[in-house]
């Protein structure tokens, strides 16, 4: 039997598709984001969720006339099936395929790029100025998480939306949660909101009497909307937003298409902001997203019978010896307290949250407030540890520079994903924090090479006063070089001599692990050395080991301190070493590579060729990790190539 679902090749179709079919329609598309997501992973849960909300949308909006500007971007898949895309689905998330969030390159359905939350009624806002000014016509909408919501950028867009005297619809898709539980007092708000079904049938109610006095009825009810009377209040919900200036319409179920579709239309008649709440459920549709929406709110491939993960276990994380160790810290340490934005699963927070609930905070999606909230609590006294991603902590630059810098306060940044994450793509790569952080005064930045070596910075960061940033890749731990485990010093690298590791003579002390000897004693300009930035180390081990294959000498040195760099180290390596290469998972741009330039330069060491091994100034789209590496030429063997090309030419 055919589906309905064959019958939508392109925008619009679904307006021709008969009104008692919607419903079988919504079915068929659940069915098919299950079976799809199944097979190549991603945002399943937001997306079973918001299935009838986006027909509802497609059958109001004219596309690509019009503009749809999704929040985070994550629940757009239907979006995508109903605009032309849905042939294309099975390659959601790889390497030049769908990608998992709009994109103007993909369709032209599609009117603003997303990932971070919290931009879309800015956006949106933006677009509807940039229509009246042009006197175009065409409507904009922005759906909005009750997550993404909490984020500050929304609130200063909904201060800022009070003043429009012209259409925009904001679709607030509130299912009560976040990545996990949502927070605050705004989600307590839209809580009273959703659940006094008692109140709003008596609100209903009243409105509908009033409704059916001819004429004076709807006069009434304006009048009460205007009104500064607190009666008002007893008639009219969503005040929050009414004060604020916006229209306000709701709660409306946000599975039921006609609803859906009659509040849109009134929407639609309002010249002004109007806000438009919809409850929805997240994993709508399947049982056990239903029942564990955080887990099935970003998957992996899984079994569609059992609900069960189908991807082959990673090993042990870097989040998971995050997790692990902020807990033996907070044992020992009972100032330590730890902050998400949001994330509490997956920066691993969240055995720290069940353990520890009166040092754990979670703050929303709000990473300004996030770190400057920890550089209060330092100044109390409190030792903060702020767990965040990579790509995340671009919104809180200012506070680390103004906040925690200046005041030289002693927060640490646990810096989740950093490097490249994989399918999430351009949005989320973590390959900018080295550029934006390690050029701050006053900020100690390391990366670790191994688990080990990772557990050791944390401590370290535990008892060091002063601002810290320890940056680390998503996924598997990295397992070898375990021998070498000098103490960390302040600003110290480490030298690790492969060479020596086979009759377990390692460099076991300082004197041997500053050792001039193994470089030579003078100037050798064919000698080679790798200063190599955290999950670097792994890859340089393998180019070392190949050098050496070659009759290449080529010494290796685990940079751990991006910053301060180890400069007393640099001047003696210059005495005795030709060639240097930098090797870091961050764009080149004010990476690490650039600052051993800058130092090679100030210091006039014109003799040293330095190569400079890093990602390139671009964002970097999605698709498996160790195939963007390969297209990117960044895995070993490219890397050495490479190498090899630019010393011998
Ligand atoms: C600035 C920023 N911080 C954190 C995230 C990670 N994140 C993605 S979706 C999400 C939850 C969004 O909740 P909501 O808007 O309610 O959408 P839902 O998942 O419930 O559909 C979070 C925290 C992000 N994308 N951007
Ligand atoms: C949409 C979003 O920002 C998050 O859901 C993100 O995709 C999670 O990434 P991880 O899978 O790396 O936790
Ligand atoms: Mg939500």
């Amino acid at each position: 039997m055919s589906r309905i679902l064959d019958n939508i090749n392109q925008a619009n179709d679904i307006k021709k598709i008969n009104p008692s079919d919607y419903k079988k329609l919504a079915e068929e598309i659940r069915k098919f984001l299950v079976q799809n997501i199944s097979k190549t992973g991603g945002h399943l849960a937001s997306n079973l969720g918001t299935v009838e909300l986006t027909m509802a949308l497609h059958l109001c909006m004219d596309f690509p006339k019009d503009k749809l500007v999704w929040d985070v971007g994550h629940q757009a898949y239907t979006h995508k099936l109903l605009s032309g895309r849905k042939n294309d689905f099975c390659t959601l998330r790889t390497f030049e395929g769908l990608s998992g969030f709009p994109k103007k390159k993909e369709s032209n359905c599609d009117s603003f790029d997303t990932g971070h939350s919290s931009t879309s009624i800015s956006a949106a806002m933006g677009l509807v100025k940039a229509r009246d000014l042009k006197g175009e016509n065409y409507r904009v909408t922005a759906v909005i998480g009750d997550g993404a919501l909490s984020g500050g950028l929304a609130f200063e867009a909904l201060n800022n939306a009070a003043r429009l005297n012209s259409n925009l619809m904001i679709v607030l898709n509130d299912n009560n949660m976040s990545i996990s539980e949502n927070v605050g007092g705004l989600a307590n708000y839209l809580g009273q909101l959703r659940t006094n079904v008692k109140y709003n049938k008596f609100k209903d109610s009243i409105e509908n009497a009033l409704n059916h006095i001819p004429g004076l009825g709807s006069i009434i009810m304006d009048k009460l909307r205007k009104s500064k009377d607190s009666i008002k209040r007893l008639v009219i919900p969503g005040m929050l937003f009414e004060d604020m200036g916006l229209t306000y319409i709701g709660p409306i179920d946000g599975h039921d298409i006609n609803q859906l579709i009659t509040a849109f239309s009134s929407a639609s008649k309002v010249n002004e902001a109007v806000l438009v709440h919809v409850i929805t459920k997240k994993g709508r549709g399947y049982k056990p997203a239903e029942l564990n929406p955080c887990w099935y709110h970003s998957v992996e491939s899984f079994d569609v019978k059992t609900g069960k993960n189908s991807t082959p276990k990673k090993g042990v994380t870097y989040t998971d010896v995050f997790s692990e160790t902020l807990l033996e810290l907070a044992k020992e340490n009972e100032k330590l307290v730890a902050i998400t934005a949001a994330m509490p699963s997956g920066t691993g927070l969240n055995k720290f949250m069940r353990q520890y609930p009166e040092r754990f905070f979670d703050v929303g999606i709000a990473e300004e407030h996030a770190v400057t909230y920890a550089a209060g609590l330092a100044s109390g006294g409190l030792k903060p540890f702020v767990a965040i991603y990579s790509t995340f902590l671009q919104r809180a630059y200012d506070q680390i520079l103004h906040d925690v810098c200046i005041n030289k306060l002693p927060v640490v940044l646990a810096i989740d994903r950093a490097g490249l994450v994989g399918n999430d793509g351009e949005t989320h790569q973590g390959i900018f924090d080295i550029s934006f952080l390690s050029h701050m005064p006053s900020m100690t930045m390391l990366a670790p090479k191994n688990k080990q070596e990772f557990r050791q910075m944390l401590y370290f960061a535990n008892q060091f006063d002063g601002p810290v940033a320890i940056r680390y890749p998503r996924g598997r731990v990295y397992e070898g070089l375990e021998e070498f485990q000098t103490p960390i010093e302040y600003g110290k690298s480490e030298i690790i001599n492969l060479n020596k590791r086979k009759n377990n003579d390692v460099f076991g002390t300082d004197k041997d692990q500053t050792s001039l000897d193994i470089f030579g004693k003078e100037f050798q300009p064919e000698t080679m050395v790798i200063l190599a930035v955290g999950s670097m180390v792994e890859t340089a081990v393998q180019v070392v080991k190949e050098l050496s294959n070659l009759g290449k000498q080529a010494v290796l040195v685990n940079v751990r301190f991006i910053s301060p760099m180890d400069e007393a180290l640099f001047h003696r390596l210059a005495l005795s070493t030709g060639v240097w290469i930098t090797m870091e998972e961050n764009v080149k741009t004010g990476g690490y590579g650039e600052k051993v330039a800058g130092f090679l330069m100030e210091h006039n060491y014109r003799q040293i060729r330095l190569i400079n091994i890093s990602l390139p100034d671009q964002f970097i789209e999605q698709g498996d990790v160790a195939v963007l590496k390969e297209k990117l030429q960044f895995d070993a063997a490219s890397i050495l190539k490479n190498i090899l090309a630019k010393v011998e030419s």
